[in-house]
């Protein structure tokens, strides 16, 4: 299983209030947001710097500067909504494309129903997000989507991982690194991921 698993302190002690059934709303959305910051600075660590001439009050010198990569954000409907703000404070110039994917709760299998990306789609790095890879076939499709579109270089960053899922898109997409806080034991009859912490999308957006 390729996985990363970002086990920073601050994202552990996070996560595990934002497992807690009594969590609400309004604090899931906050942690997660904080947690999506987090996890964005442990993303981003092999991104290219250059060097540049920069005059301080005291002398001119040569500083490290980021070398203009072009990223694009690309959050899984609904859910993955709660993970872009918090990714835009550390890469504000990122572009922000949508694809809506739901799982149809019979057959667990993705269906699409939206799909707005950045117009230069082959000139930009992309991480998708969604804090739940379950099955792995949200996932999968929209890393196929971004493919078929022409992106080259996708991370997929999620919260919360079962090994089913991180398996699925390891077989489907070699080429993509996924980063997660954490892998959980297993999928439950109904395609939850236990512990996990429930329907992510009902809890940010209040729903259930
Ligand atoms: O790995 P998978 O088995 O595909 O499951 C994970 C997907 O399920 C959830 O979305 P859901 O379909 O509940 O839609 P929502 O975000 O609109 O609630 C979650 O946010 C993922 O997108
Ligand atoms: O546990 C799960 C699985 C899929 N989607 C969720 O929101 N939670
Ligand atoms: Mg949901």
């Amino acid at each position: 299983m390729q996985v990363k698993i970002i086990d920073h302190p601050l994202i552990q002690h996070k996560l595990s209030l934002i497992r807690d059934i009594k969590t609400g709303p309004k604090e899931f959305r906050e942690l997660l947001d904080e947690i999506s910051m987090l996890m964005a600075y442990e993303i981003t660590r092999d991104l290219p710097l250059e060097t540049t001439e920069i005059e301080t009050p005291v002398a001119k010198c040569q500083c490290k500067m980021l070398a203009g990569k072009k990223m694009g954000v690309v959050p899984i409907l609904r859910a993955g909504l709660g993970m872009v703000n918090g990714i835009l404070r550390l890469i504000p110039a990122a572009k922000v494309g949508h694809v809506g994917l739901y799982r149809d709760p019979k057959t667990l299998l993705p269906v699409e129903y939206y799909c707005k990306l950045p117009p230069d789609v082959a000139e930009r790095d992309f991480v998708v997000i969604d804090p739940m890879l379950a099955t792995g076939g949200s996932s999968a499709a929209t890393i196929d989507i971004l493919k078929r579109e022409g992106a080259r270089h996708i991370k997929l960053m999620c919260l919360v991982a079962a090994p089913e899922g991180v398996l699925l898109v390891n077989k489907q997409h070699p080429d993509v690194e996924v980063y997660t806080a954490a892998v959980d034991e297993y999928l439950n009859d109904h395609g939850y991921i236990v512990p996990g912490l429930g329907d992510a999308g009902d809890r940010i957006f209040g729903t259930k």
